[in-house]
């Protein structure tokens, strides 16, 4: 049975252990103790050099209206037989700490910070589960998209999945995403209203199926609209689609504005070429050839290495499922807690793999870009009190196999993150989609192509600061003591 709440918030989109633990930190008296955050993600998607952040703009929108709604208490207490006086508590309960961001469309690496979140220890536990998943989704898309992006080169990519999506809010946040990752417009026309980005179409079979042949519907559809692409493979693309295209724009000339015409099946290396030249000498050398059919970057550049004539790429499925890895790992890790003296204390989670131990400590992101030829060098991660323009020669070192280092001179050192929420207060207004997308764009001048090929890149430098590094160690040092004495029965945590 499904139950429709007029009141249904976002607060229990999370898991229960999250406020289980939310439940234990209040019953303790310890959840109004400050806490640090980290989100970031191990491992780049897609086999890729970089990622695309995105997802910003609904972490604000979440955190600012993160309140149990009156169904959500009831909830609470009626069904998961949470207690009054938790239950009582949880009813006023607000986000009201501070959030530094990256902004979307910045590009984004393994191991490095995205989001950092200073608030009390019981509100930075409860966000956690829907802020993953936001940054999650958003920033596979992006990366996805921008992976295909970076094969269309100048031509325009066209995003056609929401039929395809893993339900609504997966379609109009996730194209929302590929058009920062690069792509040009949506077919998703509620997109288009909720985020103001660039709407476009052609038709489906059903139109040509509804008017029984090419001719009548293409004439038809005409009639009534401007800036015409045909679909011409519902019966036979090169006998009756394109000839009758072809009819219908000559018939109307340029009253319809023939923009071009959609492949969507068959061959479409040799499909495309004898349609161009249909084209070409039927006097319309400027119409374009749109393609559709569950395209990826993959097919696209094989495509491309035949030959084939395409002007527009419609993608679908691919995209908006980020079909060929549908999760990005993003993880969200506790670096630093007040104990009973009000004193920050970092903290760390120990792995046998290298790659899982996380980084201590409140800390700040930048990136290393060589002011002589413009490339970025490396991010760099350092403790908060760090100030790395001030130092005249860096030393940049790999966080696992250290020996691998280099010293940068004439560097800027730009900030990654920005303080997006104060006390609970979004202070940041998001710029246009459109100024997101230019600034993913802008930002890949930045990477030497070593880091940008689609297949094998280099890996990216991600560094420590030796403070931070130093930092790292002693927290493990810390640890290995305090097992080794609770192992030994002398002691306890
Ligand atoms: N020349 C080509 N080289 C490589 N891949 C191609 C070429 N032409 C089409 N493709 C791709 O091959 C796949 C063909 O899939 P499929 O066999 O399902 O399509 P179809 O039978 O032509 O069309 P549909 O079943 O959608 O009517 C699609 O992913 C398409 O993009
Ligand atoms: O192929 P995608 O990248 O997912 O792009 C979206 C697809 O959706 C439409 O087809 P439709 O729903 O009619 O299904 P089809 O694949 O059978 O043509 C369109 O013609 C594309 O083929
Ligand atoms: O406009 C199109 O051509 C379109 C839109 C969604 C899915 N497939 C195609």
């Amino acid at each position: 049975m499904t139950i429709n709440y007029s009141d249904d918030s976002l607060a229990l989109h999370t898991d229960l252990y999250q406020i289980n633990m939310a439940e234990s930190y209040w019953a303790d008296g310890i959840h109004n103790r400050k806490a640090v955050f980290e989100l970031y993600f191990r491992k780049l998607p897609f086999g890729n050099g970089y990622a695309i952040f995105a997802g910003l703009e609904r972490m604000l929108r979440y955190l600012r209206d993160f309140k149990f709604s009156a169904s959500d208490i009831a909830y609470l207490r009626d069904e998961l037989h949470f207690k009054d006086d938790f239950i009582d508590y949880l009813k006023d309960l607000r986000f009201t700490g501070d959030v530094y961001s990256m902004i979307e469309g910045e590009l984004v690496f393994g191991n490095e910070p995205i989001v950092r979140i200073e608030a009390p220890l019981v509100e930075a536990q409860l966000v956690e589960t829907a802020l993953l998943n936001i940054v999650n989704y958003q920033t596979l898309i992006a990366t996805k998209a921008s992976r295909i992006k970076n094969v269309a080169g100048n031509q325009t990519v066209m995003e056609f999945g929401t039929r395809r999506a893993q339900e609504m809010d997966a379609a109009i946040w996730g194209t929302r995403a590929a058009i920062i990752g690069g792509f040009s417009s949506t077919s998703n026309v509620r997109a288009g209203k909720l985020f103001d980005l660039p709407v476009s179409g052609t038709h489906a079979h059903s139109l040509v199926q509804a008017y029984r042949s090419d001719y009548e519907a293409f004439h038809a559809y005409a009639r009534r609209h401007k800036d015409c692409v045909f679909l011409v493979d519902t019966y036979n693309t090169l006998k009756s689609g394109v000839p009758s295209a072809i009819q219908v724009a000559k018939e109307l000339g340029d009253t319809i504005n023939f923009i071009g015409i959609r492949l969507d099946s068959g061959d479409i290396a040799f499909l495309s070429k004898a349609a161009r030249k249909m084209l070409d000498e039927a006097g319309f050398p400027e119409a374009k050839i749109v393609v559709s059919n569950d395209l990826d970057e993959y097919t696209m550049l094989n495509l491309k290495a035949q030959g084939a004539k395409v002007d527009m790429w419609g993608i679908g499925t691919k995209i908006i499922t980020a079909y060929d890895q549908p999760a990005l790992g993003a993880v969200y890790k506790i670096v630093s807690s007040e104990n009973d003296k009000g004193e920050m204390i970092d903290s760390i989670k120990i792995s046998a793999n290298a790659e899982k131990v996380t980084t201590p400590g409140r800390k700040k992101l930048y990136r290393i870009i060589d002011r002589e030829n413009g490339r970025a060098e490396g991010d760099y991660i350092t403790m908060y009190d760090e100030e790395p323009q001030a130092e005249e020669r860096l030393k940049m070192f790999h966080p696992v196999h250290t020996f691998i280092s280099k010293f940068v001179t004439n560097f800027e050192a730009k900030n990654l993150h920005t303080k997006v929420v104060e006390n609970g207060k979004i202070i940041y207004t998001s710029p246009t989609v459109k100024a997101m997308k230019s600034y993913a764009k802008d930002n890949l001048e930045l990477l030497w192509d070593e880091y940008k090929r689609s297949m094998n890149p280099e890996e990216y430098p991600v560094d420590l600061s030796q403070k931070c590094w130093d930092n790292k160690m002693g927290n493990i040092e810390r640890v290995k003591e305090m097992v080794e004495k609770v192992s030994k029965g002398i002691g306890g945590f």
